[in-house]
């Protein structure tokens, strides 16, 4: 144990030198002056950053023992966290926090425990008097709580029993172990043992950021149980294991080293084990403790937490695996430079200082982000004639560099770029809000880039309505870069917003009686925390206030439309109920009408037509009865309903039915199920190898959608077309032509068992765009195509949802065959012309993708003109356009935003020059839906049915064929491959 005997009250007063230190005496009104100023030179004291905090220790949120055991957690977790990110690996964090009771830790540091003689000496003592008094008061509270109890009353807690002291400490020994980038040797004790030093300090999204969190936790330690820390550290490929054992010397703010060696590291680990022994209260603060793990774990899917609760009392251990639920984790953040409109004078001091650039021009360029040269030539032509692009950057004057600044904070630069940023995603948000919350529904939203004064920021937000253990109001729950903000909550600008300015009457969701989650996590290079603590965000950035009401308003915004469809599904029950409910009252009325005009006497001239003369025969005859008018009125209301529930499907672009294979995990089946329940709330849901066997058996499934991974679709779709479903199958529509091929001969060979053939639809939304229909009429006035260009350059990668399905990264031919269907699609589905050969080459750049991620190919149509395929699957700049060049004109498509709408700018350029342009938006997958609907009713009405030729099964195998082709030639460097027929 450290015996240096520093003290934060100790070491805090460090004395200057005085006159009177130095031994003269004062002399008359010369030297009472001197005595003056000598006075007031004595009063100046200087602080270390270390004695500072140390006094202060409430600002980095260790106001008491709970709320230290809490913090000293949080810290260590984060850096754990920070660590494993910085090298992509996927975090494995141990945290055990273990109870030592006062005898223990007395054992600990050697000191002897001693019996009470005086008694009287303690804050704790009672006389036999009050002794009595307490007795009889406790005696007086349990009478009452009996009488209570039998009224059937509330019963009230009874009050805990409290002495006058402070009692007994409780000590606590925290370790928290991860797998990240462990620490450099020599760097441990200057990274854990001196205040506002740390290795996160560059413009980067990190948990941290001040260089203060650990040791704070040392401070506390040292201030309440005087222990050293110890810390394991290795680093990866490092033979050694680190160990060091380290106090603070708070009055210098230097590491005070007890043990600093390398041990061996046999089972080559690499990562740091941090512990330290600190007082602290787990009664008061184990709630929040649990609170934050397991938000930690919502905003951090991809992290495996093990927790563990030590006692000597078993029955309070604990021990809890937050599971790790993907493994993608956000892409990791880029380092920045800063951004002009985010520096102050001194920073451009200190810039100027470390730059390696010698003039001006260069300066600007490269210092900062978002100046290219000719806006720094610009900007060095306003700042004035004593400027200039040449000029020696470390000559300029204290006048100009205010200049400089004054003209940063009134000139317009554009935005900084996000890709600084590292937020959770959207989808993991969702994923997190469904497992932890269980809700009935929920709306989800992320912020393109933006930013303050300079800074880049991204807002993410979800809102839930209902589920397990929430609440009744607004349940907030903050997150800042990926870290859940516990405390202070009143101030804060996401509780501000959701309190104050979303008007939740207007979206129809009631504030006070629905149960409401509000989850917003913040990430940015520079999260304006009040206070060191990290615990809230000030509600005084406008821009950030309206982001985040901005985030969730378009949270609400979604509810509503699912709230109000949820209504009308209601209203749809409803009215089926009540119609149901009248069917035998109408059914006798126009029974016991039909039965008085049957029993008239037949009148001389015929009144009715024959149709009805036949049906009054039957009446007569009673072929027709009451029964039959209930049977037919019953179907009536069945068919009405099963057409408006299809159209309602329609409309909301949902799935038929869903379902999953058996060997998914229930919990992920029942995800999905929630999923499901949101967009559409009467749905049932039925999973695993019964629920697929319900769903074929049930007749009142006419048509199925098969929304799986790539490599089982084929064979589930075979299974229920076979047992007489329509099937709408996701793209691709086979893993090769070769699967295609096979499962089209079993399609084609069932037997006509059913009263019509069953559809086999392809989703392929490319073939329904607006664009490309009206294109393709475009065509017509080209002339003879001369040649065509698709270039792809897409932006698939790690931070992509859909990069999260393994299922696509496993798939042979990588995203090249995934995405590449689609764009095959627009192509064939624009020429209208087959592809009868490719050449092309291909690469692996991206070694997150799946291999290749690139390629190139030239290829040739049935009817001779040739083109080019170019696709990137992850380009920086991301770009989507078809264009086909022909005798008479051109016609090109490209991706594009217009009025906020995302969707594609034709344009077609005419023999006379002129140049015709129009925006189509997209039309997502409504129009090849409505199409299935169409022929599934259609095809049920009339067995001959032909069903839309865009959504056969067998136009999407022939844009796999070509991919296959396409890959193949790649394969063998550029030969020529006949894609095959189908
Ligand atoms: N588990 C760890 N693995 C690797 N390095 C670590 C670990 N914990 C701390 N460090 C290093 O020690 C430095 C100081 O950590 P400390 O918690 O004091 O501050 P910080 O995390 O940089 O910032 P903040 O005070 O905002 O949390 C970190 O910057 C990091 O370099």
């Amino acid at each position: 144990m450290d015996a240096s005997g520093d003290s934060a009250a100790g070491a805090t007063k460090r004395k200057a030198p005085s006159a009177a230190a130095a031994g003269s005496k004062p002399k008359g009104k010369a030297t009472s002056k001197a005595s003056a100023t000598a006075k007031e030179s004595s009063l100046l004291k200087q602080k270390s950053p270390a004695e500072f905090f140390a006094e202060n220790k409430n600002i980095a949120g260790f106001d008491n023992p709970g709320k230290s055991l809490y913090t000293t957690m949080r810290e260590l977790v984060e850096n754990a966290l920070d660590s494993a990110e910085s090298i992509s690996v996927i975090p494995d964090i141990e945290i055990t926090l273990e109870e030592i009771t006062k005898n223990k830790f007395n054992t600990m540091i050697g000191l002897v425990d001693r019996d009470r003689i005086d008694e009287e000496l303690y804050d704790d003592f009672e006389s036999t008097k009050a002794r009595e008094k307490r007795l009889a008061k406790e005696a007086r509270f349990q009478e009452t709580q009996a009488k209570n109890a039998a009224l059937g009353k509330k019963v009230k807690e009874a009050p805990a029993a409290r002495g006058k002291g402070r009692g007994d400490a409780a000590f606590f020994r925290v370790t928290c172990k991860d797998n990240g980038r462990g620490m450099p040797h020599d760097d441990i004790p200057n990274m854990l043992g001196r205040v506002l030093s740390g290795t996160k300090y560059g413009l980067r999204q990190t948990r941290g950021k001040f260089g203060l969190g650990a040791k704070m936790a040392l401070i506390w330690s040292k201030m309440s149980t005087g222990l050293p820390i110890e810390i394991k550290s290795s680093m990866k490929g490092q033979k050694f294991i680190s160990f060091c054992r380290l106090d603070i010397d708070i009055h210098k703010n230097v590491p005070h080293v007890h043990l600093h060696e390398k041990r061996e590291n046999k089972d080559h680990w690499h990562g740091a084990e941090i512990q330290v022994i600190i007082e602290g209260n787990w009664t008061t603060h184990r709630s929040k403790i649990l609170h934050y793990m397991r938000q930690m774990a919502v905003i951090t899917p991809y992290a495996q937490f093990l927790f563990r609760f030590l006692s000597d009392s078993a029955d309070k251990n604990l021990t809890i695996q937050f599971a790790r639920r993907t493994d993608v984790m956000p892409p990791i953040p880029l380092q920045t430079k800063h951004h002009p409109s985010a520096v102050d004078l001194l920073l451009i001091k200190r810039l100027i200082t470390e730059t390696t650039k010698q003039n001006l021009l260069q300066f600007l360029q490269h210092e900062f982000v978002n100046i290219s040269k000719s806006h720094a030539e610009r900007l060095i032509g306003e700042m004035g004639p004593d400027f200039s692009a040449k000029m020696t950057v470390k000559s300029l004057t204290s006048q100009q560099l205010v200049r400089i600044h004054q003209l940063f904070r009134q000139a317009k630069f554009d935005d900084p770029s996000g890709n600084c940023l590292s937020p959770a995603g959207e989808y993991n948000l969702r994923l997190g809000i469904i497992k932890e919350l269980h809700p009935d529904l929920v709306a989800t939203h992320a912020s393109s880039p933006q930013v303050f004064e300079g800074h880049p920021f991204i807002v993410e937000a979800g809102i839930s309505i209902g589920g397990k253990d929430v609440k009744h109001g607004l349940n907030i729950f903050r997150y800042a870069n990926r870290i859940p903000l516990l405390f202070e909550q009143g101030a804060d600008v996401i509780t501000r917003t959701a309190l104050k300015r979303i008007n939740w009457s207007s979206y129809k969701i009631n504030q006070q009686q629905d149960k409401i989650g509000v989850f917003v996590s913040i990430v940015s290079t520079k999260i304006p925390f009040k206070g060191t603590g990290k615990e809230y965000i000030g509600d005084d950035i406008t821009e950030i206030s309206s982001a985040v009401q901005s985030a969730l308003k378009q949270c609400c915004l979604q509810l509503k439309s699912k709230i109000v469809k949820k209504l009308q599904a209601r209203e749809r029950q409803d009215r089926k109920r009540n119609l149901n409910r009248y069917i035998p009252d109408v059914a006798r009325a126009i029974m016991d009408t039909l039965g008085e005009i049957a029993d008239e006497s037949p009148p001389k001239r015929p009144r009715y037509d024959k149709e009805d003369e036949e049906l009054l025969e039957k009446v007569n005859s009673q072929e027709v009865t009451e029964m039959t008018f209930r049977d037919c009125l019953t179907q009536h209301v069945e068919q009405v309903d099963y057409e408006m529930a299809l159209e309602y499907a329609m409309q909301s672009g949902e799935a038929l039915e869903c379902f999953h294979k058996g060997e998914i995990p229930l919990e992920s089946a029942a995800a999905a199920a929630e999923l499901a329940r949101d967009f559409a709330p009467e749905i049932e849901c039925r999973w695993g190898d019964a629920g697929l066997e319900e769903i074929m058996a049930d007749r009142s499934i006419a048509g199925v959608a098969v929304v799986l991974a790539g490599q089982v679709q084929v064979e589930l779709s075979l299974k229920m077309l076979k047992a007489g479903k329509h099937v709408i199958q996701e793209k691709p529509a086979s893993e090769s032509t070769t699967e295609a091929e096979t499962a089209l001969s079993v399609y084609n060979s069932f037997p006509s068992q059913f009263p019509y053939k069953p559809i086999w639809a392809l989703a392929e939304n490319y073939r329904f765009e607006p664009a490309f229909v009206e294109s393709r009429k475009l065509m017509n006035d080209i002339g003879d195509m001369m040649n065509i260009q698709v270039i792809i350059e897409g932006s698939m990668n790690s931070s992509n949802p859909y990069f999260n399905s393994s299922w696509r990264r496993n798939f042979v031919g990588g995203f090249i065959l995934d995405m590449g269907v689609h764009f095959i699609a627009g192509l064939r589905m624009l020429v209208g012309s087959e592809i009868a050969t490719v050449s092309s080459i291909s690469r692996h750049v991206d070694k997150a993708l799946p291999p290749p991620d690139n390629i190139c190919s030239l290829f040739q149509l049935e009817n001779g003109c040739a083109g080019v395929f170019v696709f990137a699957v992850n380009s920086r700049s991301p770009k989507i356009l078809w264009r086909v060049d022909g005798t008479k004109g051109t016609v090109q498509i490209e991706r594009g935003i217009d009025s906020g709408k995302h969707g594609y700018q034709v344009l077609f350029s005419s023999e006379n020059a002129q140049c015709q342009k129009t925006f189509y938006p997209f039309c997502g997958v409504n129009e090849e839906l409505k199409a299935f609907v169409h022929d599934i009713l259609q095809a049920n009405k009339d067995g001959g049915h032909k069903a839309e030729p865009r959504s056969s099964y067998v136009e999407g195998a022939r844009d796999v064929a070509v991919l296959e082709a396409m890959l193949e030639s790649s394969a063998k460097q550029g030969a020529l491959v006949q894609v095959k027929k189908l």
